[in-house]
């Protein structure tokens, strides 16, 4: 189908906003009137502008305030709808989105509004165009698309048609079934956006937070399916209000904005992409690190029990593991880096098909990671994550791990390079790292989630990146009051969770006064026995203060000795509805951006320990404040 974007959803000046919107691949915009007054082109040259883009003008909007009014009123609408017409014939554009009235003098007359919107599509047709209808949400007396549709069948005038927008449609109680039934050909134009479900005045909703196609709780799938039933063969065309996309890189949020059209295609089945194949783990964590959070994070993982395993034949690269956890220390930084710090840089996962994950990711416009390899190593592919890390994507049985030497067992006793080894030529003598498990460690026994901090611009994007591109799946969402701000995370896993990313972000903008880890970021890692773990423990864990545990003991009736156990530990305590249960703890803060969790879920608990955030957030706070020497 042919894919539009009004021009309100990226920000910019109108060639900003073409720009962005042809190089993401769109076919068609909507053009916003004031995108157009604000120009500086004449609507001819923006007409040619367009067309050299390859672009059309699907729409032209909005006309507000026509319908039910007097005479006298009824005169000057139409005066000013023909000076609108001339716009159009100027820019070649033939459909104009008529809003339903919000003016305090119009009347509740549904004769009166098919009679003069009648009058309307008279003129409109005089001049080849047509006339879309929307019932805004917040229509003074028209504000459902049944009533709209109620009022244009009764104007029974072939330039005059609905626009159904979405969000009008899905924030208001009526039933969206009806669509399906609305006369083949009287959908003029089809509206897409998406958005959280909001207790709020509906036009505060409409205009501050509306949301591109799966990354909002909309049924936009349900939605665009019944118009589609109804014979509706026009455009998809977004119209997103959003205060986050007004101001952010234009090129980008069009890209974003592509991805969600065709992801939301693709479920509609009318554009086929490769399936997202199933993804069955993580692989293992990278840390980009130099001369000071190395060794500050080789001796954390050390005390975590993780052993030193293999060294990467042709790179500064450490890998460390523990039973199936593995991290992989990366010393060769490149980009903008701060002295001392660590990041997560990137995160391998495993796909049933690799290559069919990165097609996937090409049809939705993610970027692919150049991956620079030597001959003879295997080939990790990679996809770039919204915040700017790479995702590897391995088969199971690729055996990376055969790029490092091993670093722990003697030579003789390794077996060589196994059998499903990508990799056919040794560059060295020193032996290849086989598939040996390193040993138990702290019980450590796999990766449970990662924690990502999110770029404020571009959480949105993010969830839709991990829906759409990976075929992950929300698995929570929550927000919470922090001690320097108000948070706001979301999870996406896989089946069985066997991938699983929690992103978090501010929910405003950070302020100057930003005295917390900026975008900490961690991996969790899972035991059976949190207890015996914490006790195996060489590295510090984070304190956990005394007050949290009178706290837990109150909130959740919990036996005395059992607290003080956790307490002895660290460890926090979370639990749900259906009693299951989340111990948990952390490290504090290491090359003073990352640190690492460990979780033991009972009873089939699947939420992060939300409430314990705060908790955690003020005591690496603190640690941070009493392990810091002064400047
Ligand atoms: O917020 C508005 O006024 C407005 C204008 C035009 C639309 O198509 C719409 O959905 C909302
Ligand atoms: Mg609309």
């Amino acid at each position: 189908m042919r894919r539009s974007i009004a021009t309100v959803c990226v920000s910019g000046t109108l060639d900003d906003k073409l720009t962005a919107a042809a190089a993401a691949g769109f076919d068609g915009i909507e053009l916003f009137e004031n995108d157009l007054v604000v120009s500086a082109w004449s609507p001819a040259e923006v007409r040619t502008r367009c067309a050299d883009l390859g672009l059309g003008i699907d729409l032209y909007q909005p006309f507000r305030d026509f319908e039910t009014v007097d005479d006298a009123l009824l005169k000057k609408n139409l005066d000013r709808a023909e000076r609108k017409f001339d716009v159009m014939a100027e820019l070649g554009a033939d459909t104009v989105l008529v809003c339903s009235s919000v003016h305090p003098s119009a009347v509740d007359d549904d004769d009166l509004a098919a009679a003069q919107l009648a009058r309307l599509a008279d003129r409109a047709a005089q001049r080849g165009m047509r006339i879309a209808y929307e019932a805004l949400a917040w229509g003074r007396h028209v504000s459902t698309w049944d009533h709209s549709w109620r009022i244009v069948r009764r104007a029974d005038h072939p330039a005059l048609g609905l626009c159904l927008d979405s969000f009008h449609v899905l924030s208001r109680e009526v039933s969206p079934d009806g669509i399906a039934d609305i006369t083949r050909g009287k959908i003029f134009f089809l509206q897409l956006a998406d958005a959280p479900r909001l207790r709020m005045d509906v036009l505060q909703w409409s205009r501050h937070h509306r949301l591109f196609p799966g990354q909002g709780t909309f049924d936009l799938p349900g939605f665009v399916s019944r118009a589609l039933a109804a014979g509706y063969g026009g455009p998809l065309s977004l119209e997103v209000f959003n205060d986050v996309f007004r101001q952010s890189d234009p090129a980008r949020t069009a890209v974003d904005a592509m991805r969600s059209l065709t992801a939301l295609e693709d479920r509609l089945g009318t554009r086929r992409l490769p399936a997202a194949p199933t993804l069955t783990g993580h692989a293992f964590t990278e840390f980009a690190v130099d001369g000071r959070s190395g060794p500050e994070l080789r001796t954390a993982l050390r005390g975590l029990g993780f052993t030193h395993t293999g060294q990467h034949r042709t790179k500064p690269v450490e890998l460390w593991e523990q039973n199936s956890c593995r991290i992989v220390l990366n010393s060769a930084i490149t980009g903008p880096h701060t002295p001392g710090t660590a990041s997560i840089s990137a995160f391998a996962i495993t796909s049933d098909d690799p290559q069919r994950s990165l097609e996937r990711a090409a049809a939705l416009s993610a970027p692919a990671h150049p991956n620079v390899r030597e001959p003879g190593e295997a080939e990790l592919a990679a996809i770039t994550a919204p915040d700017g890390t790479s995702i590897f994507v391995t088969h199971p049985t690729a055996n990376w791990r055969a790029d490092f030497l091993s670093t722990t067992t003697p030579a003789s006793s390794l077996s060589t390079t196994p059998t499903d080894s990508l990799s056919t030529t040794p560059a060295s003598s020193s032996p290849r790292l086989a598939s040996t498990p390193a040993g138990a460690g702290a019980g450590l026994l796999v990766t449970d989630h990662l924690g990502l901090t999110q770029p404020f611009d571009h959480f949105d994007e993010a969830g839709l990146f991990y829906h759409s591109v990976l075929g992950l799946d929300d698995v929570a969402a929550e927000e919470y009051a922090a001690p320097f701000g108000l948070m706001r995370s979301r999870a996406v896993a896989g089946p069985n969770r066997t991938v699983c990313v929690a992103l978090t972000v501010a929910l405003l903008r950070r302020g100057e006064w930003a005295p917390a880890v900026a975008d900490p970021q961690h991996v969790a890692f899972a035991t059976t026995d949190i207890v015996a773990t914490a006790a195996a423990l060489t590295v510090p864990v984070l304190p956990v203060p005394a007050n949290y545990y009178a706290d837990l003991a109150a909130r959740f009736d919990l036996d005395g000795d059992f607290v003080a156990t956790l307490s002895r530990h660290g460890i926090l305590y979370d639990r749900d509805p259906s009693g299951g249960e989340l111990l948990h703890l952390y490290t504090p803060v290491l090359g003073g951006r990352v640190f690492f969790e460990i979780v033991e879920r009972r009873g089939g608990y699947q939420r992060f320990g939300e409430p314990n955030a705060p908790v955690r957030m003020a005591a690496q706070r603190h640690r941070r404040l009493t392990t810091t020497p002064p400047a």
